[in-house]
């Protein structure tokens, strides 16, 4: 079976890029450029991270009215990502017309509430209720929408999914049960994280920079 861990390559790097992707490839389902990368690369590194031949995850979190993301993500079909994100609290018409512009085999997946916040940080925001109640609200508005799926934390992707059982569930802030949290705060393990319902996780820092990547790519999958 496929992996289901996506590498996410935060890097400016593009020949590190490359190098940890080849390291990785035999452990992972595909790869994940997001801000990052394609700030300092652009569609010209896109293109030469997909001649690895791995599926590519293109994380930019698109938030704009609607007109704007669509004309974005139109102007990304050419790369035919198999996942693309958009902010889900963008609203409905920005998550209807998103999916509108994508290319037929692309998964719109909408994110939901950062895993690097808590509940205080969504206070601070100003919306009321917990994480949970604020990803089950968000799925619910994407699942309306039209789009694939959602990215949430592990802890909340049980209750999404029994609300959208065809739904693609993102999990990040996945952490292995001794790792370092950095700058994540809704985290669970990766088993868990597959057990609570995730169709992929999202892992970038446990192997990137693990001393032998494939090796801590290879133990995580081991645990799955
Ligand atoms: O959309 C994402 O991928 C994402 C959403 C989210 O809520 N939290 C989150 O960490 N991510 C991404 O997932 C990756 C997590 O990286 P690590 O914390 O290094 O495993 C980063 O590339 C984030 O941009």
């Amino acid at each position: 079976m496929t992996s289901r861990i996506y590498v996410a390559l935060d890097t400016t790097d593009l020949a590190q890029a490359k190098s940890i992707a080849t390291r990785v490839r035999h452990h992972v389902g595909g790869i994940k450029l997001g801000l990052e990368f394609f700030c300092a690369h652009g569609q010209h590194g896109v293109h030469e991270m997909a001649q690895l031949g791995l599926p590519i995850f293109l994380d930019l979190k698109l938030h704009d009215i609607p007109n704007t993301v669509a004309k974005a993500v139109r102007a990304l079909a050419p790369l035919e990502p198999a996942i693309l994100t958009v902010h889900a609290s963008g609203g409905r018409a920005m998550l209807e017309d998103a999916k509108a512009a994508a290319p037929l085999n692309t998964k719109v997946v909408a994110v939901t509430m950062l895993t690097s916040l808590d509940a205080s940080d969504l206070t601070a925001t100003g919306v009321q209720g917990t994480p949970h109640d604020q990803v089950v609200r968000l799925a619910a508005l994407a699942r309306e929408s039209g789009v694939d799926g959602i990215v949430c934390s592990g802890a909340e992707v049980a209750a999404a999914k029994a609300a959208w059982p065809k739904g693609f569930f993102v999990v990040p802030g996945v952490r292995p049960a001794d790792g370092h949290h950095g700058d994540q705060k809704r985290v669970v393990t990766p088993r868990a994280a597959v057990d609570a319902g995730a169709s992929i996780l999202v892992i970038g820092r446990p192997i990137t920079q693990a001393e032998d990547p494939d090796a801590a790519a290879r133990a995580i999958s081991g645990t799955l």
